[in-house]
């Protein structure tokens, strides 16, 4: 039987996508607006105060096509936090003119194919309770090794595995600097293996990294991907102009 990989296992990750009912929305009073903004600020100020004092960290981009108008993505300790904070959202103004789009739970992972690392070491625990970059654009997909036939990631010995993914590694380093990724694991929690979070300042660089790994063994015979969502930063002070009708 294969060796299993050991993961360490950082902050509870939620992505939360919401689509805005515009019609609602300008048939709401101004009055209306006005107090579901503010409320949703103070909420987005509530996660801003808990990211300076690195208990969790969150990021907001509006989205790209028809999937969902925004996205929060919320980094929490503990499952329980995560899921107060989807409820607050819930019970406020502002989700009385939205609808659930899609959500996506997992937690940020480090696996030890490349060798294990102290969990202690200052350097991985940032990695694992990550303060997530507010660059310009963002890109989330979920993913899974693939199981069939000959192309069965769970059947292969772990030095195998661990070969693949060195040479994954080796073409996600090329785009430092351009690129960050945030890999959370969801087995056991959603409905994939894995969510691909990331962040660019370019936006044509995401397509050019998640090509060029196309041609990488471990995505070519066992990647599966499923749907791939597109956002741009949405700043808190950004939030009434996205808003303004
Ligand atoms: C900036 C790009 C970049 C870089 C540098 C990078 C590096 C690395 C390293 C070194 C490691 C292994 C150790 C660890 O940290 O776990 C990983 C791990 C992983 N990755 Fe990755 N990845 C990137 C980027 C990157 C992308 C774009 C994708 C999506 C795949 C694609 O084809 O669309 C991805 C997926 C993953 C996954 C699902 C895992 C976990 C697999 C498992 O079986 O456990 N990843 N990744």
């Amino acid at each position: 039987m294969p060796e299993s990989v050991v993961t360490m296992d950082g902050w509870y990750c939620l992505h939360d996508f919401r689509t805005v009912d515009w019609t609602s929305w300008k048939y709401a009073s101004s009055e209306e607006r006005e107090l579901a903004i503010s409320e949703f600020q103070q909420l987005i100020g509530k996660w801003e105060d808990t990211e300076k004092s690195k208990q969790g960290s969150h990021a907001l981009y509006t989205v790209v096509g028809q999937k969902a108008d925004f996205m929060m993505m919320i980094l929490r300790p503990t499952m329980e936090e995560l899921n107060e904070i989807e409820t607050a959202f819930n019970k406020s103004k502002l989700a009385e003119f939205t609808t659930k789009s899609y959500s996506y739970v997992s937690v940020v992972e480090l696996s030890n194919y490349m060798g294990n690392a102290d969990e202690n070491d200052p350097e991985i625990q940032g990695r694992l309770k990550p303060i997530l970059p507010k660059w310009n654009h963002i890109c989330f997909y979920p993913m899974d090794k693939r199981r069939q036939g000959n192309d069965n990631w769970y059947v292969l010995e772990k030095d195998e595995r661990a070969k693949l993914m060195y040479a994954h590694g080796m073409t996600g380093r090329q785009y430092a600097g351009k690129i960050r990724q945030i890999i959370t694991g969801s087995i056991g929690f959603d409905d994939w293996e894995w969510g691909v979070t990331l962040f660019a300042h370019d936006v044509l660089q995401f397509k050019k990294l998640v090509y060029e790994m196309r041609f990488d063994e471990v995505t070519s015979r066992y990647g599966d991907f499923g749907s791939f969502y597109i956002g741009n930063l949405l700043k808190t002070s950004e939030v009434p102009q996205f808003l303004y009708v």
